[in-house]
């Protein structure tokens, strides 16, 4: 097992990884880090540690999602998943959760494609195309929506609508600017569940989790 996971404190986030979780988390990290020297599949570049903080970062969600999602198979949508971020390594962790992962830049889905055979994934599905086109044919299939970096929060609980479930909620990763991007969501339509900071070991900068259900039970073209 390496040390580099670990040596960040990927244990403090209490999520009683396995080693074997600890080895694929590793192996995604190793893959990215070679498709992102040829590809620049992501902006990451600067300390050695960045990509492992980012993937430190993308786990430490999964105490609430495990708090929300109780059906023993939730299906999760991750908008915009670029790398894989965050869904792969909730896939890796959780593998009874089926996480589909849509994303428009195709050298991002060859890898994502290549990254599912390579740790044998079974429960990730990739859509190639943008979320706007796979809200058409994917309508209210999701117990839950996350992303990461994707968009403003008002953008994308509007694109989360059409995938989810009638009792489907939206999980958004944010940052500093959460209160800001809360300002613009029309808070008659969405009803705020959580909104928790996020301790990421050896991260200075501030995480936040908002967890959010739509007024709305259904979508109206379902
Ligand atoms: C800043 S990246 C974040 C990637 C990843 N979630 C992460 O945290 O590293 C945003 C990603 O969203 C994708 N994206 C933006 N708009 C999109 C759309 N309408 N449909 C699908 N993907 C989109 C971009 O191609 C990009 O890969």
């Amino acid at each position: 097992m390496s040390q580099g996971l670990l040596a960040l404190g990927i244990e403090g986030l209490g999520l009683n990884l396995s080693a074997a979780n600890i080895a694929d988390l590793e192996l995604f990290l190793q893959e990215m880090g070679r498709w992102n020297q040829v590809h620049n599949l992501t902006a990451i570049e600067g300390e050695a540690d960045s990509i492992q903080l980012h993937l430190i970062d993308s786990i430490a969600v999964l105490p609430v999602l495990r708090q929300f999602l109780k059906a023993p198979n939730p299906k999760i949508a991750d908008l915009g998943s670029g790398g894989g971020l965050p869904a792969i390594p909730i896939a890796i962790v959780e593998p009874e959760w089926h996480l589909s992962l849509i994303e428009a830049v195709r050298k991002k889905t060859a890898f994502l494609q290549h990254a599912r055979g390579r740790l044998k994934l079974k429960n990730i599905n990739i859509l190639s195309e943008r979320v706007e086109n796979a809200a058409m044919h994917q309508k209210g299939q999701f117990d839950a929506v996350i992303s990461r970096a994707f968009t403003s929060l008002a953008r994308f609980l509007e694109l989360s609508l059409p995938f989810l479930k009638p009792d489907g909620l939206v999980f958004a990763m944010k940052g500093k600017r959460a209160d800001e991007e809360m300002q613009e969501v029309c808070m008659s339509d969405w009803r705020l569940l959580v909104d928790e900071p996020l301790h990421i070991p050896n991260l200075s900068v501030e995480r936040r989790i908002l967890v959010l259900s739509p007024m709305r039970k259904s979508h109206p073209s379902l």
